[in-house]
């Protein structure tokens, strides 16, 4: 093992410990490549600036991270490294000058790096071609192409002469979808969409291939199809095995929450549940069941937690359709299912016992009060300050998808107004990225010390592809809450 292995750690017991170490994926030319006719079935709302989600905000993303996670790489050459001639080369993962950092680290060097074996070479371009139908001369060509344009290439579709060879994957941003670090165990998904297919085949490629990972190689979960899915007649889409990322938290060292949700059904539950109950990951599931349906998609698109006794919520989700309900309606119609919101905890010790929460704000209390040990009442902020249209608008534009970096500092999008209020109206400082980053580079700031606080990150673009920090983040190393 080498020196680089030795430090390279994995461990997530928690949201909102410091984090230390996560993997993350800049936006690549196939974000550029995005067609209208393409964009839903490619899940973006909407077409994107590409020079504008990199310099006007996702490059503020990278330089947060370095000040909080690798600050030798970034502090005191700010100036350089916004330059006009540096021309975004710490940005860029194919240039000599790229940051190259191991703790905000990016997935396409870790792909490049894992091509430079000739077998893993071969086949990584056998499986790609295989599952983007390619023809045999472009895949001997392919395992003859220089590792770090390969990794180019897998991820944006496109040969170095801009030729477009398969679709991108444009959702290989939200890297918090293709796994999930679980204590010292790494969950992969099993996607729902076809647009992500290749993100995992790519990003299973490295867990089991590059070196970080040696150690962990017994601590991959998979998730298997069960048997019974070949047998099933026709195109049977009801039954399917599949869990993203994106609905798997890990929120204190002994439970997990996975939400039923669009993208992970409860054959895929199922499946998770047994398999880190069987290998002693955790003691207890809960089981979240949300809604279906795109607006919510993952989990974390309806809540995420930012203090130990502090969560993010969209109400509607937070308590059952009768909660405070004021009007007869509500008692004289049954909740439509596609409303209806519930959570299921399952205990390892306990078999066939689940337990039944009231509704979800009742299993946040119960995670900040019984698993995390909260000496003080449990806070709720509602997306939109809970008003009426700026609820359901805000939560579009994931305002409940926020990344702790550390207890009570998390990242948001700088548009989502009235929840920028409730977290002000919660003693939250609320401070512009833009504004912090020339803080901590002058010293008036400081990473270490940095307490209750929002920070806003620019969104025109980035919140056209439907997600939020908390989903362009893998977290793979968090510091145990003290
Ligand atoms: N964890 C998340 N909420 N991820 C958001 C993913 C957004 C992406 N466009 C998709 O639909 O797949």
């Amino acid at each position: 093992m080498s020196a680089q292995n030795e430090n390279f750690k994995v461990k997530v017991n928690t949201e909102i410990g410091r984090l230390r170490k996560l993997l993350i994926h800049s936006p690549d030319s196939g974000l550029g490549k995005v067609v209208p006719s393409k964009a839903q079935d490619w899940l973006f709302e909407d077409i994107v600036h590409l020079d504008t989600i990199r310099k006007g905000e996702y490059d503020y993303y990278v330089k947060l991270l370095m000040y909080f996670l690798d600050p030798e790489k970034i502090k005191g050459k700010l100036a350089h490294i916004d330059s006009e001639e540096a021309n975004r080369a710490f940005f860029k993962p194919n240039d000599p000058q790229f940051h190259n950092s191991q703790a905000v680290v990016e997935v396409q060097n870790l792909l490049a790096e894992i091509l430079e074996n000739e077998s893993i070479r071969k086949k990584l371009v056998a499986a790609v071609a295989a599952i983007e139908g390619c023809t045999y001369k472009l895949q001997l060509k392919l395992v003859d192409t220089a590792p770090q344009e390969l990794a180019e290439i897998f991820i944006s579709g496109t040969l170095a002469d801009d030729t477009m060879i398969f679709a991108p994957i444009p959702n290989l941003i939200f890297t918090r979808d293709v796994g999930t670090t679980i204590n010292k165990h790494i969950l992969l998904n099993k996607p729902a969409k076809k647009a992500r297919v290749r993100e995992t085949l790519l990003m299973r490629y490295i867990f089991f291939n590059h070196p970080y990972f040696a150690e962990y190689q017994n601590n991959i979960i998979e998730i298997p199809d069960p048997t019974q899915h070949f047998l099933r007649p026709g195109e049977e889409t009801h039954y399917r095995t599949t869990l993203e990322g994106g609905d798997v938290m890990m929120v204190s060292p002994n439970h997990v929450l996975i939400g039923c949700s669009e993208r992970t059904s409860e054959e895929g539950a199922n499946e998770a549940i047994k398999l880190l109950f069987e290998q002693d990951v955790v003691e207890k599931v809960t089981v979240v069941k949300i809604p279906s349906k795109r607006d919510y998609m993952h989990l974390d698109t309806v809540f995420t937690q930012v203090k130990r006794n502090t969560w993010v919520i969209l109400n509607s989700i937070a308590h059952s359709p009768k909660y405070n309900a004021s009007e007869p309606i509500n008692f004289l119609k049954e909740p439509e299912r596609l409303e209806a919101t519930t959570a299921i905890q399952f205990n390892k010790n306990k078999p066939g016992e689940p337990k039944y929460f009231e509704h979800v704000e009742a299993l946040l209390n119960d995670i900040s009060q019984n698993d995390l040990g909260c000496t003080e009442p449990t806070k709720i902020i509602y997306s939109g300050n809970n008003t009426f249209p700026y609820d359901s608008r805000e939560q579009w534009t994931d305002s409940c998808n926020l990344l702790a970096i550390k207890e009570g500092v998390v990242l948001g999008y700088d548009r989502n107004d009235k929840t920028v209020e409730a977290f002000e109206a919660n003693g939250f400082k609320v401070v512009k990225v833009q504004d912090l980053i020339q803080d901590l580079e002058s010293g008036q700031a400081n990473a270490d010390t940095l307490t209750d606080t929002l920070i806003l990150m620019p969104s025109a673009e980035l919140s056209r592809a439907r997600g939020g920090f908390h989903c362009m983040s893998l977290p793979i190393l968090r510091d145990d809450l003290s």
